[in-house]
């Protein structure tokens, strides 16, 4: 069994001025990096250089976007050559959000994953499914599905993060249970082991995203003693520790509480 770091990405999206981004960017440098922890932040694309230029340089910075091509008349895009270019070494593709406002494929998001790993850009690809299809019993079928846009585009896996955000879970407050996050986790290392190779099923890091916060986070530090001596009761017991000890989850993606230092911290200190 391959020893999986574990990965905390930090999703800005469309948010954050000068001021606030020299203020995250403050409070983020005061994180202690937990070894054997990733962590990797994205802020918007105007703002990605000076978050570069002065974010420490144990915290990694990603794009949230870029495109197949590396220059030329693409109004509005952005390359991973030229991400390479600013020492910006991730980038976030798939979103559900893109797929969703910016009708992005499962075979364009493939195609943009593979051009990424081409230029050197290490990828953080994002599946999941949406209300209607959990209710619909077929969260397998479309997750796997948005996998093999990715698996039929790619053939090394080294630098790919898989994030499964359900839908649902995205700024809702509705976190999935870790049991429906481990169930999905093992869907995709199983399909992965069948349609790519067991190396890859063991190695690629899964991470889960929706609804992660500090709260859960703050509750995991409070009580993970008491867990040990088993003297807690289930319901106290943090639900990101949950999610943090099983075994198929190697860690976050986080949106809304990406956006405060103090709560991200939280979160990146979560496993124990
Ligand atoms: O979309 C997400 C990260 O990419 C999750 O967002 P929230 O943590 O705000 O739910």
């Amino acid at each position: 069994m391959v020893a999986r770091n574990f990965f905390i990405g930090g999703n800005w999206k469309m948010n954050g001025s000068v001021a606030q981004v020299k203020s995250l960017v403050e409070g983020l440098n005061t994180i202690n990096v937990p070894t054997q922890t990733e962590v990797v932040v994205s802020p918007p694309a105007l703002y990605i250089d000076r978050v570069r230029a002065n974010l420490k340089k144990d915290i990694g910075v990603a794009a949230q976007n870029s495109y197949v091509k590396a220059s030329g008349a693409y109004t509005g895009e952005i390359s991973p050559e030229q991400l390479k270019d600013l020492g910006i070494n991730w980038v976030i593709l798939g979103h559900s959000e893109r797929r969703e406002y910016f009708a992005e494929s499962d075979k364009f998001v493939g195609q943009k994953t593979a051009h990424a790993l081409k230029a050197g850009v290490s990828v953080i690809a994002c599946i999941g499914e949406k209300l209607e299809e959990r209710e619909a019993n077929i969260t397998s079928q479309v997750v796997t599905r948005q996998l093999k846009g990715i698996a039929d585009e790619i053939n090394d896996w080294t630098n790919v993060v898989v994030a499964y955000e359900p839908v649902w879970a995205i700024g809702t407050g509705k976190v999935a249970t870790p049991e429906q996050a481990e169930e999905v986790h093992v869907t995709l290392r199983a399909w992965l082991a069948s349609n790519v190779s067991q190396k890859v099923a063991d190695s690629v890091r899964i991470i889960y995203g929706g609804s992660v916060n500090a709260k859960n986070a703050a509750e995991l530090g409070k009580h993970c003693n008491a867990w040990a001596s088993h003297s807690l009761t289930h319901s106290l017991i943090s639900l990101l520790f949950l999610i943090a000890t099983k075994p198929n989850i190697d860690g976050f993606l986080v949106g809304g509480a990406s956006l405060k230092a103090t709560d991200f911290n939280t979160i990146v200190q979560a496993r124990l």
